[in-house]
């Protein structure tokens, strides 16, 4: 079977955005080649990335590559993310070299190219995420360790939203809450739940591809008894009351639910939101203020935000 390799040199804000049109279009496996990964020491010192070697990464920017079947439609694919890729200008979002090359590989290259990226790390005081593939020791008895399948999802639990969200879940997390995450993607958030002690997670995700993998990932961590994972748009026709809604989302699909999430908080109930580029702070920050939330805690990470926000009204 031949693949074709998609690699495009973009900016860290749009790797989200990019990573779900490679998706859309059919992309199996991405691999975000990201510099800040080299020099990244986070606090406590948590967070380190084993073996990793400056001549898979770029001088600026960040590449993202994709492997898509060669196929007699491959042609129209490639204007397609061509076109959504140019589209993300409309949005405000920074695509900078936006420089897309295509190459072909055979099966056995693209099989191991994107493994040797994803290496066992510790990502908070108690959660360390390891591929399936690591071999992994815990170094102490309360390390939690989440076994991950990243496939073809977002989430392989070490990009700076992520991290932020698992660190803000282990500060606000309590024994039997009851929790949703909003953007599941491979499930990591809602497996982090389940391991620091929730009682019952919905996972929810749009994409049918992230329900797969979370579903996977999940009973590979056997966290099935806690967590349901659902096929979602966002928060629309859940009901119930819970403890703590996490989601790391862009921030312009963040503003759409802040309300919802207001309603199905319990008063004094959690709202950690992540995945909002610096630039957009100021504006998520007021939509949680302007519905019913107090802002608890500001988290930072490169260029990301994650907060902290606490219902105070309904
Ligand atoms: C940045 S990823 C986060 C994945 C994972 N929670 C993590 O922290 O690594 C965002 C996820 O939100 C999902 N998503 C985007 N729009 C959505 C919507 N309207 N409703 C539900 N999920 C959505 C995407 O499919 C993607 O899996």
């Amino acid at each position: 079977m031949k693949w074709s390799e998609f690699s495009i040199h973009t900016t860290q804000e749009a790797v989200e955005p990019v990573c779900n049109i490679l998706h859309e279009a059919g992309a199996s496996g991405v691999v975000i080649e990201d510099p800040q990964e080299l020099v990244k020491e986070r606090e406590d010192h948590f967070g380190e990335i084993y073996q990793l070697s400056p001549t898979d990464y770029p001088e600026d920017g960040v590449i993202v590559k994709a492997y898509l079947q060669v196929s007699s439609f491959l042609g129209e694919t490639v204007e397609g993310i061509k076109e959504a890729i140019n589209g993300l200008l409309e949005f405000g979002i920074d695509v900078g070299h936006n420089i897309v090359k295509i190459s072909e590989v055979n099966e056995e290259e693209w099989a191991t190219a994107w493994k040797k990226y994803y290496k066992p790390v510790k990502i908070s005081k108690y959660i360390t995420i390891t591929p399936t593939w690591e071999e992994y020791i815990p170094k102490s008895e309360d390390e939690c360790i989440i076994e991950l399948d990243p496939g073809m999802a977002f989430g392989t639990g070490t990009h700076p939203t992520t991290v932020l969200c698992i660190q803000a879940i282990e500060k606000k997390i309590k024994a039997k809450d009851q929790v949703i995450d909003v953007g599941t993607g491979t499930g990591v958030l809602s497996i982090a739940a389940a391991k620091l002690g929730a009682e019952q997670v919905l996972a929810l995700d749009l994409d049918e591809v992230a329900v797969q993998s979370a579903t996977l990932n999940v009973n590979l961590n056997k966290v099935d008894d806690i967590i349901s994972v659902k096929q979602n748009n966002l928060l629309e026709q859940v009901t119930g009351e819970v403890d703590l809604i996490v989601a790391n989302i862009l921030a312009e699909v963040i503003l759409r639910f802040v309300g919802d999430a207001c309603s199905l908080l319990k008063m004094g109930g959690t709202f950690i939101t992540s995945g909002i580029i610096s630039a957009k702070k100021d504006e998520v920050q007021n939509a949680l203020l302007e519905n019913g939330f107090i802002i608890e805690e500001t988290l930072e990470m490169e260029d990301w935000v994650a907060f902290i926000a606490k219902k105070i009204n309904n």
